[in-house]
Formats: C-alpha cells, sequence, structure tokens
C-alpha cells in the first residue's frame, strides 16, 4: 500500500524520543527516508550525537541530529516515536506534555507496563490491583497528553537483528488509520515489512506479555531441557499469553499475529534477547539482583511478572507460568521445583480459547 500522505511526510522533520538500543536502530531506520531528529535527556549524549554520530557508543546515521530540549523536537516533528522504558514512560511524557499538541501523532516502541496508583502507594503497598489500575503505554499518553492519535509498534524486532538490516517485519497498531499509514510510509523498505492492526491494546499487550514466556524459555535453555520442552512452554505460553490479554483488553486475534507468536519464537529463541537472558542466568543459579546489578538495558519482563501477579490477585484467572516465575523472582523459589509444578500442572484441554 502506497501512503497518500508520503509526500507530505518526505522532507519533514521526523522525531525519536530515547536512544536506547530500540530508539537508535528505529531511528537509523527512519533517517534512510527522511530528516530525524532525536531527544536524548543528558547533555553529554546529545553532544556525542551531534558530534561522534554515536548514542552511548551505538552508531547513527551522520544525518540524525540530536538535542535534548523537548520543545525543539516538540515544534520540529508532528510525528514522534517515543522509544522509552516502561519505567521512565511516564515521566517522560509527563516532560512532553506541555510542548504536545492534538496534532501531534505519537508511535510507541515499549514492551512494558506501568501504574495508575494513588500517590504514595506502590505496588508492594497495595499488592492486588484491578486492570483500570495497569495502564499501557498508549494508555498513558492518552492520560498525560493532549495528543489523541497514538500507535504503537510491536513485532519481532531484536534491535541487534535490525542494525545489521536482517529482514524482520513489525505492527503498527492504532485506532486510527493515519497512524497506520504514516508509519508504514516512514518504516517500510526492502528488509522491513510492516502490517496494520487496529487492535491497539492487544498489540502493545502481545509485546508485553511475551517477555514472560521468554524468560521461561530462556531458563529451559539453561536447564538444557531440550527442544520438545521449548515447543511445549511456547504453546502454553501463548494460551496464557491469550487469556491475560482477553482479561486486560486485548484481542485473541492479535494474540496469534506477528506481534505475538511472532515476537514470542523470536525471543523464546534469541540470545540476543534481555528477557531470555535473565531467565537462563536464573537457570544457572545468579540470583535477580545479581543479574540486574550487571544488566545495562532493561529486561521489562521482570517487572511485568510484578504487575500481572498483583491483576491476577482480583482476576478471575489462573495464569500458572507467570505464577510460578513470580516465585522463583521474588520469593526464591528453586526453579527446577517451579518446573516440576508446571509438569504436573492440570492443563487437559489443549486450546480452549476458540
Ligand atoms: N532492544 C530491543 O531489541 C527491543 C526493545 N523493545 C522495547 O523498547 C523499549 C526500550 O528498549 P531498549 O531501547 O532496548 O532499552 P534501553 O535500556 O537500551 O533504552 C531505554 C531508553 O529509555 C530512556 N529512558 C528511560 N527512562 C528515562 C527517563 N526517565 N527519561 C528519559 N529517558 C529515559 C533511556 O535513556 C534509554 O534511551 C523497551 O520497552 C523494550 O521492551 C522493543 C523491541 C525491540
Ligand atoms: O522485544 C524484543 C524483540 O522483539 C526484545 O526482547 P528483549 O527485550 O527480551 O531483548
Amino acid at each position: 500500500m502506497v501512503s497518500k500522505n508520503s509526500s507530505e511526510t518526505k522532507d519533514k522533520w521526523i522525531g525519536v524520543i530515547g536512544v536506547g538500543s530500540f530508539g537508535t536502530a528505529i531511528a537509523n531506520m527512519l533517517a534512510e527516508k527522511s530528516p530525524v531528529m532525536v531527544y536524548a535527556r543528558k547533555e553529554e549524549v546529545v553532544h556525542e550525537i551531534n558530534e561522534k554520530h554515536s548514542a552511548q557508543g551505538k552508531p547513527l546515521n551522520p544525518k540524525i541530529k540530536g538535542t535534548y530540549s523537548p520543545a525543539e523536537i516538540c515544534e520540529n516533528c508532528d510525528i514522534l516515536f517515543m522509544m522509552i522504558s516502561s519505567s521512565g514512560f511516564q515521566d517522560v511524557v509527563k516532560t512532553f506534555a506541555p510542548f504536545l499538541f492534538p496534532y501531534h501523532l505519537i508511535i510507541h516502541g515499549t514492551k512494558g507496563l506501568c501504574l495508575n496508583l494513588n500517590p504514595g502507594e506502590t505496588l508492594d503497598s497495595v499488592q492486588k490491583i484491578k486492570r483500570s489500575q495497569i495502564l499501557t503505554m498508549s494508555e498513558v499518553i492518552l492520560q498525560e497528553s493532549v495528543v489523541v492519535r497514538v500507535g504503537c509498534l510491536a513485532g519481532p524486532n531484536l534491535s541487534k537483528e535490525l542494525v545489521k538490516g536482517q529482514p524482520a517485519a513489525t505492527v503498527i497498531a492504532s485506532k486510527y488509520n493515519e497512524v497506520i499509514i504514516e508509519g508504514q510510509s516512514l518504516l517500510r523498505s526492502e528488509k522491513f515489512q510492516v502490517y496494520g492492526n487496529s487492535d491497539i491494546i492487544g498489540v502493545e499487550l502481545s509485546g508485553v506479555l511475551k517477555n514472560i514466556i521468554a524468560i521461561a524459555s530462556g531458563a529451559l535453555a539453561g536447564l538444557q531441557l531440550g527442544e520438545n520442552a521449548k515447543g511445549l512452554l511456547i504453546s502454553r505460553g501463548m494460551v496464557e499469553m491469550v487469556h491475560l490479554s482477553n482479561a486486560l483488553g486485548g484481542s485473541v486475534k492479535s494474540v496469534i499475529g506477528l506481534a505475538g507468536i511472532g515476537d514470542l519464537v523470536t525471543t523464546c529463541n534469541s540470545v540476543d534477547s534481555r528477557n531470555f537472558t535473565v531467565g537462563f542466568r536464573l537457570a544457572k543459579g545468579e540470583k535477580l539482583n545479581e543479574i540486574l546489578a550487571d544488566m545495562e538495558e532493561v529486561a521489562e519482563g521482570i517487572n511485568t511478572i510484578r504487575v500481572i501477579k498483583a491483576f491476577l490477585e482480583t482476576a478471575d484467572l489462573r495464569a500458572p507460568i507467570t505464577e510460578y516465575l513470580y516465585r522463583v523472582l521474588f520469593e526464591d523459589f528453586d526453579i527446577k521445583e517451579a518446573l516440576q509444578f508446571l509438569m504436573k500442572y492440570p492443563f487437559n484441554v489443549d486450546i480452549d480459547f476458540v
């Protein structure tokens, strides 16, 4: 499909907020077609971008301009790609909110969840949460800013492979068709296919929930339990994702698409996945705090497990893989014992959602 807006957007700046692994990969892909401005909060990183054409050592296309001014990027860019880990997402949207207008269009790439709690409350203090206390990133943008045309980008998109120019595809999801069309026209290339989906919540949740299963897959690999066990995990993991996504407002269809099963297979099989790596290292006997101490990049699945565990306390739903991983990560439960429990779990129906 050729975008009717592609000529309009051709020479306009496109903004990327966040220059971590994924933000730099997407900024470089966007720079193949459009002028790109990136926002980094630290002045020294902006100097590095503009003088050395790299961001914390990650090479950037020399045409990319860096700024630490939210006002500058919002004034120059009608379309913003927000590539921030979920832990900083709410703060960043709040910082940008005074400079955002309803004409802005935001597409985010974050595979995590935020909380919507009362001031002073934390997950530890409340322990049980309802759906209304969980926010996907599109919900954060809608809650904290006047922007309405929001989209998300999710799929099997390991940044290390994108950087090498290996072929891949993604899903841009939005309730607004123009968001999907703009995203497709800006990112689609010979190496990168872009699918559209109107179920933004289902696509966001697919990217969020697969991280839990990727941690479990890393643990299976660390314990050298073989490919049959991995097939079992991926298929039961997908069923768990379907039920959780459904309970949180996503459609089953999105979980069985590229952003769900596609990303699930990729992250459950790759040593480049941070979530897979967390599971692998746990299985090798390391404790969570030791792993976190030397991980430079975010493994969103760890926080997602905490959020989903608290949600399960109020939902009429079982999610055994998530529940046992919670015990392993946060209650010092032995990982081999957790697997034994899961093997005995009475799953007796193969597919119970279609
Ligand atoms: N790296 C990958 O292969 C992929 C990552 N993702 C998702 O993209 C998101 C970002 O991941 P990465 O870029 O890999 O993580 P990263 O850890 O490399 O980068 C995170 C970025 O967020 C910024 N950030 C965090 N808190 C901030 C704050 N308070 N203010 C300003 N900036 C802040 C950091 O400075 C950094 O630029 C995650 O949700 C991840 O799940 C999605 C697909 C692929
Ligand atoms: O989501 C990803 C690839 O699609 C990246 O996975 P990790 O965050 O586990 O590295």
